[in-house]
């Protein structure tokens, strides 16, 4: 049972990968400018603006389908080596489909990778970071199984017109914000809360989506260009809320029928759902009277289809829970949520200044996270493609910089005494962003963006000063108050 670990003096290795990573959607604004169709959020937001913490919308948010020169050069300022972004499904094909493409589009993209390409910044593409078409939602979107056609050929455009020059590839980003919060649930756009049935369809269409894609890079570009694609999932991390073995099987249950969900089928020896899941909705389903379970099967070839489909475990997270099982139902019914059936809590002496209610400071639970994914898919190369700290805003940020010094040790007793296979990481965010819900109050980035100033002005924080010696050192600054970490230790 590791803490996060006291200060150490080990460094990053030398191959070790830094990166800052953005999402289309959060930066870019210019959300109807030459020939980019509305998106799943874009329809979200206009129709429903109290979604929105603060009322206000992705339109212009810090604008960089104009300013992304300044983006590039802010990420060479981080001295980083990596870049990860996302493109706009609605701006290369605003009908969804492949028969028409925006030219214009593609050129903001292909602007953005040269520009990186100056710097010698390796560029990471997300390929979906949820901006579906809305005209691909209106037949239907993830829970219509021609999506996994719609998907392919829009990934093989982003292929045809850069593989040559982007060597990563992300298919999905956090496919259970999509499928359960946003077709369960009304926490993410669609918003089409049809919990217990969307959110299955949703993740059995997105898993052949992600295969598919998979096998056509596999087939057509590795072998002209090179280079790697893999899956973001996002975790928290589980941790029992006793010693219990009732609720140490709670957290097992919920790493498996959560991340598991979705690492399972592509990441394990095994492949296909956890039994766990596939038990729980096949049962529940049988006493709710369906003719059939809610959750779909795969056939044994689409079983050997999807595994083994991602050549790194790309993981998002920020933060920890407590785990126990349920006494009586949870959540909707049917849903995911009461098909599990378990309860999360917090405990109220971890720290949290932050803007984002759920992101509490517990380092030990990324290093306990870390190791558990090694363990479970046979020591798979993790990139952390997100991991990050939310405030209210405010250039000495040191609630963001302890956040950081504390999350990189732990990750560094992770790699160096738990040996977990971790060869990346990218904070979240370059730069502060539309916080989807929260709207421009929750702050992510390592520059602070002025909303209200006409050039989005953006400004180095200390977190982004800190992050740079991080990178320049490969290690932990001498300074860095070890004192406080106590306080986070598990
Ligand atoms: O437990 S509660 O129901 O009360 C609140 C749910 C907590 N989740 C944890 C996972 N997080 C996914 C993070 O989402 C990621 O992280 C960034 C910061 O949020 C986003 O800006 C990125 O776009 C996204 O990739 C969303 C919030």
């Amino acid at each position: 049972n590791f803490s996060g670990g006291a200060k150490s003096n080990y460094t990053f290795p030398k191959e070790f990968l830094f990166g800052v990573s953005t999402a289309a959607i959060q930066i870019e604004g210019a959300w109807n400018e030459d020939g980019k169709s509305p998106s799943i959020w874009d329809q979200l937001v206009h129709s429903n603006p109290t979604f929105v913490r603060d009322r206000s919308t992705p339109n212009v948010a810090a604008n960089s389908y104009h300013l992304y020169k300044r983006d590039v050069q802010m990420v060479r300022e981080l001295g980083v080596d990596i870049y990860r972004f996302s493109i706009s499904w609605p701006r290369i094909l605003p009908n969804g489909l492949a028969n028409s493409v925006n030219t214009l589009g593609l050129q903001y993209y292909r602007n953005l990778i040269n520009e990186l390409e100056r710097y010698n910044i390796t560029p990471m593409v997300t390929i979906y970071h949820w901006d579906l078409p809305q005209k691909l939602q209106d037949i239907g979107g993830w829970t219509n199984a021609h999506i996994i056609d719609y998907y392919t050929d829009y990934a093989n455009i982003l292929f045809e017109n850069f593989a040559d020059k982007v060597k990563y590839w992300v298919t999905f980003n956090e496919p259970m914000q999509t499928c359960i919060e946003g077709y369960g649930g009304t926490y993410r756009a669609p918003a089409l809360n049809r919990h217990g049935i969307a959110e299955y369809l949703c993740t059995h269409n997105l898993l052949k989506a992600h295969a598919s894609v998979y096998h056509l890079f596999n087939r057509q570009y590795r072998p002209l260009y090179g280079g790697k694609i893999g899956l973001a999932l996002d975790s928290n991390w589980a941790e029992p809320r006793s010693n219990s073995s009732s609720d140490r099987q709670a957290a097992q249950l919920y790493l498996r029928t959560h991340m598991g969900l979705y690492a399972n089928p592509v990441y394990s020896a095994e492949g296909n759902y956890p039994p766990e899941i596939i038990k729980l909705v096949d049962e529940k389903s049988r006493q709710q009277n369906y003719s059939q379970s809610r959750l779909p099967k795969f056939t044994p070839e689409e079983v050997e289809y999807i595994r083994g489909t991602a050549d790194f475990f790309g993981l998002n997270h920020y933060t920890t829970y407590l785990l126990s099982m349920a006494t009586k139902p949870v959540g909707q019914i049917p849903s995911h949520e009461n098909d599990v059936g378990i309860v999360r809590v917090q405990d109220p002496t971890w720290p949290s200044m932050s803007s984002s209610s759920w992101l509490k400071v517990v380092p030990f639970g990324f290093r306990k996270l870390l190791h558990w994914i090694s363990k479970s898919y046979n020591n798979i190369p993790i990139i952390v493609t997100e991991n990050g700290y939310a405030d209210y805003s405010g250039v000495h940020d040191k609630a963001r910089v302890s956040y950081y010094n504390h999350y990189l040790n732990a990750l560094l007793h992770a790699i160096h005494e738990d040996r977990s296979n971790v060869q990346g990481y990218f904070a979240w965010s370059l730069m502060d962003n539309w916080e989807w819900d929260d709207g421009y109050v929750s702050r992510f980035g390592l520059y602070l963006v002025d909303f209200e100033s006409p050039n989005k002005t953006r400004t180095a924080k200390d977190s982004a000063r800190l992050y740079t010696r991080v990178v320049a050192t490969r290690g932990l600054p001498a300074d860095y108050d070890a004192a406080d970490y106590t306080a986070f230790s598990g």
